[in-house]
């Protein structure tokens, strides 16, 4: 990997020019030859243009799938390399309905057909045992396939390692080993995954992209991270390392990579091996590419009697063909623990938070009411049987988060005072646009930095919008409040 992650320039002859139908121009280009990978046939970064930034900026709406609140990037679906199915087909993947697809956030998973509701869920991918990489949580450890031979050193690496605490840096190995065996199925998959310059990790960034965040903590954390990984690989691939360890990641970047591959892509299940059940990490091929959302439609399902792991559409979840399929990679998580684990955000996150300054309170009941959200903390949703305006079915997760971080009071037996309220209600405004002002950019500047920076590496990017998300979750608030506020009467 290049120590310095931005794309490479397209030059003329890969370049293809695409006018969709609105008059833009996505580029598709094509990667480098400085990936550290092998050669990454597979891949093309989608490179979308935006809105011109002068276009006036939509009004923020609350009752809208969340999809139209993101960034307004246009942007052109390219295709999976007819190879990346075949390697898997080869080997017994079965994918059912859908296909893979490049777009603004990589590789995503997308119907290839219509999808009535079922009142059971259904099958989308079945991916085969020998198909993952897996390793186990606690001693005894294990992990499959049973490539790695008796006496191997990177054996040795592994287990000299914490198996609670290092599994990362455990499957690391074990990714980078495979890549190393002959006719091993990563060795071609490895064409697939994202390269140095195309993961949207942190471990990848920069100091000066780490400073876009406008978060210390996180930035903190993420050199912390960087420098456990290099430390790792200083420690077990020093010069007197046999050249069958050194080969395996020649510098600490072909490491540092190797990892956010793994933790961005890992899940933790269960296997059972004879009487044993072991918590596992495990990368999944092609289970991989599904993206994330905060209302997925698909679910994974390891059913281990066939040695399956299952992909499984949410029963009841109608998808027409050309629609996204995802999953939903953490439950109650904030943004910056999407940062640090995934490299992206969302404005519609509901688990985000805003931490007020101000004593005000606000009464939850009769919010929640206001934006006919149900439930309790752990599960509200938007009760759409409570809405009389039909259309109007999806409530914004920052309106839902916002429900679980104002400062509210609740007491079924007191009805809310409207004044107090109003009152309580334009403070916490204050509060939210006081936030605002300690951002050195604004809203508007952050989207016109993306927009003028195409080159910018995918870690900035990501960077940048995470601030940007965080100012339009606040903006999001404010108007919740605005609309509490005129509500609170009736
Ligand atoms: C498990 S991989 C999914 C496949 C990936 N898109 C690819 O191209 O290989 C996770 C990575 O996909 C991207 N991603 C997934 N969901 C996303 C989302 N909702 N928004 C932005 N990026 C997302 C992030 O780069 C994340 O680190």
């Amino acid at each position: 990997m290049s120590s310095s992650p931005i794309l490479p320039l397209p030059s003329p002859s890969f370049l293809s020019h695409r006018t969709l139908k609105n008059g833009n121009n996505a580029f598709l280009v094509p990667l480098g030859n400085n990936s550290s990978t092998s050669s990454r046939k597979g891949r093309r970064r989608v490179v979308t243009v935006s809105r011109a930034s002068t276009a006036p900026l939509p009004p923020f709406k609350f009752f809208e799938p969340h999809k139209a609140e993101e960034i307004s990037l246009l942007t052109e679906l390219e295709p999976a390399d007819p190879d990346f199915y075949k390697i898997g087909y080869v080997r017994s993947m079965r994918a059912y309905g859908v296909e893979f697809m490049e777009g603004p956030n990589g590789f995503g998973v997308y119907a290839s057909k219509d999808v009535e509701p079922l009142r059971r869920a259904r099958v989308i991918m079945e991916i085969p045992l020998e198909l993952m990489l897996t390793i186990s949580q606690k001693l005894p450890w294990m992990f499959f396939p049973d490539i790695i031979p008796v006496g191997h050193p990177i054996f040795d690496i592994i287990n000299s390692t914490k198996p609670e605490t290092d599994w990362d840096l455990r499957l690391a190995c074990l990714l980078l080993y495979s890549f190393d065996v002959e006719g091993n199925f990563w060795q071609l998959y490895g064409d697939f995954l994202p390269s140095p310059e195309e993961c949207t990790s942190l471990l990848l960034a920069h100091k000066d992209d780490l400073l876009e965040l406008q978060d210390t903590d996180l930035a903190s954390k993420m050199e912390e991270q960087q420098k456990r990984a290099i430390e790792f690989w200083e420690k077990h691939w020093h010069s007197a390392a046999p050249l069958k360890i050194k080969r395996l990641a020649c510098d600490a970047e072909r490491f540092l990579w190797a990892l956010s591959i793994v933790q961005s892509r890992a899940v933790n299940m269960q296997i059972r091996v004879g009487a044993l059940v072991q918590d596992a990490n495990m990368l999944v091929p092609y289970a991989d590419m599904l993206n994330h959302s905060f209302q997925p439609n698909c679910f994974l399902h390891w059913r281990f009697k066939d040695r399956m792991l299952e992909v499984m559409i949410n029963a009841g979840q109608r998808i027409k063909k050309g629609e996204e399929m995802t999953i939903n990679y953490m439950s109650g998580q904030k943004n910056n623990i999407y940062m640090e684990r995934y490299g992206f955000s969302s404005p519609t996150n509901p688990w985000d938070v805003i931490n007020f300054s101000s004593n005000a309170k606000i009464h939850l009941d009769s919010y929640l009411s206001v934006f006919n959200i149900s439930g309790l903390p752990e599960e509200f949703y938007h009760n759409s049987l409570l809405s009389s305006e039909e259309d109007n079915n999806f409530v914004d997760g920052a309106v839902i988060a916002a429900a679980r971080t104002l400062p509210t009071w609740s007491d079924g037996d007191v009805p809310p005072v409207p004044s107090t309220e109003r009152r309580s209600a334009r403070e916490l405004q204050e509060d939210c646009y006081r936030l605002l002002l300690e951002f050195p950019t604004t809203l508007e500047q952050d989207r016109q930095i993306l927009d003028s920076n195409p080159d910018a590496s995918r870690t900035c990017e990501a960077a940048i919008k995470y601030r940007l998300h965080r100012k339009l979750f606040l903006k999001k608030v404010i108007q919740a409040l605005e609309l509490y506020q005129e509500r609170i009467l009736f």
